[in-house]
């Protein structure tokens, strides 16, 4: 039966066919009791939760101390390290836990490169129950103190209950909070409502190269009795609780300029030689207008257009634009109002610049002419793009304008991300299982939100599987994911343990079904 036909049938457990042979007052005395027992088990595990607050804490600590970049090849064995105790922590939880070998990824210059192994686990193999596949990643973004971080983004610092470190919101603490999840039934002695797999990867901030092999290999047998997926990686729009339906995709480029056969003097050689740098630049500020319109043919064409619905959906959504601002730091948006923003932040594409490698960006006055210079750009793409297809329209863009410039120079135009959009029904019946679950811990319906991020493998999961996910996240609206200071609050990680904790219970209320 399909998922429709369950919400026509009233979505969750009905005990319709019970009901039609008991009487009322018996049958709801049962249901009485069964929601009594679970209020009382919530109860139980809430407190359990609460009370082991300052290991949670301790753990987030052990874990954030790893500098586990998985865009630096230099911190590779960090990475390992990281993947090791992840896989060590739910072994000693009893799991059936495998460090999957995903092979290796051919660096720029051509070096091969271990790619950090892949942690599957399980809890629970009653083919009685539901089973949900949680993911996560432990990697994280590039961090340096002189970055201008208050603290060391690798020691975790608590200041006022927010816990300040790299990766602490993306993504350690909320793969810790669903461990500790699964663990406070364990200690309490209470069943699993579901059977839980862990799928955890160190390399979803690069593109999580090497997963989506490793899903299609693992669909018949891993996978094959999945109902579920759920990712909690990413933030809450506001304070309110939030559940995620949408992420925009990635294609990030790399536009490689060389000319000189080194680095000149710039007063020497400045006025003889067509300057890498300046053929970079120009053919970057073609990409996209200061009001923020893609240039590049064809990119803006593909877009779906904003049905009337979703107008709706983001008029209702709570959205204070003067906070953004604040938050920001900025004293002026590219849209004044909330729908524009939405939708510009999360269903229209956008192009970021990065940075620029071999350019000189040390403090003081380097009189340089670089020799070779190499942009790094990207473009968060929604449905209805193809990465294939943004790809070939950036390059034949981009080569186009250089052509214009006729440079002596040479262009050299990579994609070396290409990660898909991914959409889901906020309509289905997870996402109620969701809503309940959000009711019980936060008392109050969340948002219904889209993520302007990227979860460069939700789309796999999805295409592979065929299994309907959830993006349930704990992390907070005002968490600084990839900037300084990123933190999470200890109210977001210890409640958010109790998210899932409830979650797991909803979801084992719905019936067996695929997307
Ligand atoms: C949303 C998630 N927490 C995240 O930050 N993902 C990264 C993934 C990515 C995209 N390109 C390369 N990695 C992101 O959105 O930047």
């Amino acid at each position: 039966m399909s998922w429709q036909q369950h919400k026509a049938r009233g979505e969750r457990h009905t005990h319709t066919s019970s009901r039609d042979k008991m009487n009322v007052p018996v049958l709801s005395s049962i249901l009485l009791l069964i929601s009594t027992a679970h209020a009382f088990q919530y109860t139980e595990l809430a407190q359990y939760i609460d009370s082991h607050q300052e290991e949670y804490v301790e753990a987030l600590r052990d874990w954030v101390a790893i500098e586990s970049d998985s865009s630096n090849v230099l911190k590779r064995a960090e990475l390992h390290r990281m993947m090791d105790m992840t896989a060590q922590k739910l072994r000693l939880m009893g799991g059936t836990v495998e460090l999957v070998d995903i092979g290796e990824q051919e660096l720029p210059d051509g070096q091969m490169l271990a790619l950090p192994k892949v942690v599957t686990a399980q809890f629970g193999n009653d083919s009685n129950k539901l089973t949900v596949c949680v993911y996560g990643h432990v990697d994280v973004q590039p961090a340096k103190l002189e970055d201008g971080w208050a603290t060391d983004p690798y020691n975790l610092t608590d200041i006022n209950g927010n816990l300040y470190g790299r990766g602490a919101s993306d993504n350690k603490a909320p793969v810790l909070a669903w461990i500790h999840a699964v663990e406070a039934y364990q200690a309490l002695n209470m069943e699993l409502p579901v059977n839980v797999k862990f799928v955890i990867e160190g390399m979803e901030e690069t593109g999580s190269n090497g997963l989506d092999a490793m899903i299609v290999a693992q669909r018949d047998t891993f996978f094959s009795d999945v109902d579920y997926i759920i990712i909690s990686d990413c933030g809450w729009l506001s304070r309110r609780p939030a559940l995620t339906y949408g992420t925009r995709g990635n294609c990030y480029f790399f536009a490689e300029v060389e000319g000189p056969k080194q680095d000149l003097h710039s007063g020497v050689y400045g006025g003889s030689v067509i300057e890498p740098m300046t053929d970079l630049i120009g053919i970057l500020d073609t990409l996209i207008s200061p009001s923020g319109t893609i240039l590049i043919p064809g990119i803006r064409e593909a877009v779906a257009p904003l049905s009337d619905d979703e107008w709706k959906m983001y008029q209702d959504i709570q959205f204070d634009i003067e906070n953004h601002k604040n938050k920001t730091g900025v004293n002026q948006l590219m849209y004044n109002n909330k729908v524009d923003l939405l939708a510009h932040m999360w269903r229209y594409p956008t192009v970021s610049i990065h940075g620029i490698e071999g350019a000189f960006s040390d403090p003081g006055t380097k009189t340089v002419i670089p020799a070779k210079v190499t942009a790094k750009f990207s473009i968060r793409q929604v449905p209805n793009m193809d990465p294939a297809m943004v790809k070939k329209q950036v390059t034949d863009y981009l080569h186009s304008v250089f052509a214009k410039r006729k440079s002596p120079n040479k262009l050299k135009v990579t994609m070396v991300i290409g990660a898909k959009p991914w959409l889901a029904d906020p309509q289905h019946p997870l996402y109620e299982a969701g809503k309940a679950a959000v009711n019980r811990v936060f008392k109050t319906d969340p948002d219904l939100i889209r993520e302007g991020g990227t979860i460069p493998i939700a789309r796999t999961f999805q295409d592979v599987t065929r299994k309907s996910i959830i993006m349930m996240p704990i992390g907070g609206f005002d968490d600084g994911m990839h900037s300084q200071n990123e933190k999470i609050s200890r109210y977001n990680y210890i409640e958010g343990t109790k998210l899932f904790v409830s979650f797991l219970y909803e979801v084992s209320q719905l019936k067996k079904t695929s997307v």
